[in-house]
């Protein structure tokens, strides 16, 4: 392969190798590649050089969709997250360089908040009102319009009747939901999460993704990154990731199929284990009896076993 050199892109210019645009309404990455560039952890420039943190990725997101960016840890999930965010030069600590195309299209050219699974690091105020009352004013919101603003974020999050409590005292689920309402306060045209349940327990976990669903259902663009397999049910668009690469993207059916000329499924090939719902669809298929949608979640599972019964 023909990596560019450390040193070329420090000479020609850290992102002097990534165009930029705005000229389509779909968010695309064409050829988009990214680098370490020698300057991170005091790594020499002939070890940076082949150090590739994305490599030829290809990937068009169309607004209204919700997808999952899933794959093992370390395999470029966060970095390609940025990347749509708008975050290109805080890649590494700032230590990358990109090359290939980007256009911005919905997203636009304001680099957008991310909800993290530390939304601690976000929150301003002391109680929710109070957050969403200083980001806005962060931002430059007209007075007039900051009230309003933050009501309806909040409401949106399922935080309205929690707007005056402590923040300390909110849980973990619910500080995630403060930082999706402060990125919808701002009006980001796309949400996205990184990791943002990987802290919370199940109930939590169940709240945030019940919430995030509700947004994407009322027209938000959502983008789910996480190395866990959980909430697939709700995907209508799977992206694999491995070693910088994207090897799958898809549905989530076909995700846990194998392929026409394949032996073992995607999912599989990331090393993932479907869910028990799937695996015993599966089970059955091999013993003849077919469950028809694939059945993604236990209560999928229910109401198949049911119809074959039927
Ligand atoms: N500051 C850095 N210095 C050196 N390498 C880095 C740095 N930041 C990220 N990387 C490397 O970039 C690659 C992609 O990291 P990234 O965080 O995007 O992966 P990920 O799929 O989001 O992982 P995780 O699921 O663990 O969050 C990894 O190999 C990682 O070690």
């Amino acid at each position: 392969m023909d990596f560019i050199t450390a040193s070329r892109i420090r000479e020609e210019g850290r992102w002097y190798f990534l165009t930029i645009t705005t000229s389509t309404q779909a968010l695309q990455l064409k050829d988009v590649s990214v680098y370490m560039t020698g300057q991170a952890d005091d790594m020499a420039d002939s070890e940076a050089e082949h150090v590739q943190l994305l490599s030829s990725i290809t990937l068009e997101i169309e607004p209204g969709q919700w997808i999952q960016l899933v794959g093992p840890n370390g395999s470029g999930k966060s970095t390609l997250g940025m990347l749509l965010a708008g975050h290109a030069d805080r890649i590494a600590q700032g230590n990358a360089a990109a090359e290939g195309m980007m256009n911005r299209g919905f997203a636009g050219n304001v680099p957008l908040p991310i909800v993290t699974q530390d939304p601690e690091a976000s929150i301003v105020g002391q109680t929710p009102w109070e957050d969403l009352i200083l980001l806005l004013e962060q931002q430059g919101m007209e007075p007039d319009a900051v009230f309003n603003a933050a009501e309806a974020s909040l409401k949106r999050c399922r935080l309205w009747e929690l707007r005056d409590r402590k923040v300390d005292t909110i849980s973990g689920g619910q500080k995630q939901l403060l930082a999706a309402a402060g990125c919808l306060a701002c009006g980001v045209p796309l949400l996205l999460f990184d990791e943002a349940d990987t802290m919370l327990d199940a109930s939590s976990r169940a709240a945030v993704h019940a919430a995030a669903r509700e947004l994407w259902q009322s027209g938000m663009t959502v983008l789910w990154i996480s190395h866990r397999l959980d909430g697939l049910k709700h995907t209508d668009r799977i992206i694999g990731m491995d070693n910088g690469r994207i090897v799958y993207d898809g549905s989530v059916e076909a995700f846990y199929l194998p392929g026409p000329d394949e032996a073992v499924s995607p999912c599989a090939q990331l090393g993932y284990e479907p869910p028990y719902s799937v695996q015993t669809a599966l089970e059955l298929a091999g013993l003849g009896f077919q469950l028809t949608p694939l059945p993604l979640s236990p209560d999928m599972l229910e109401e198949a076993v049911k119809r074959l019964g039927g």
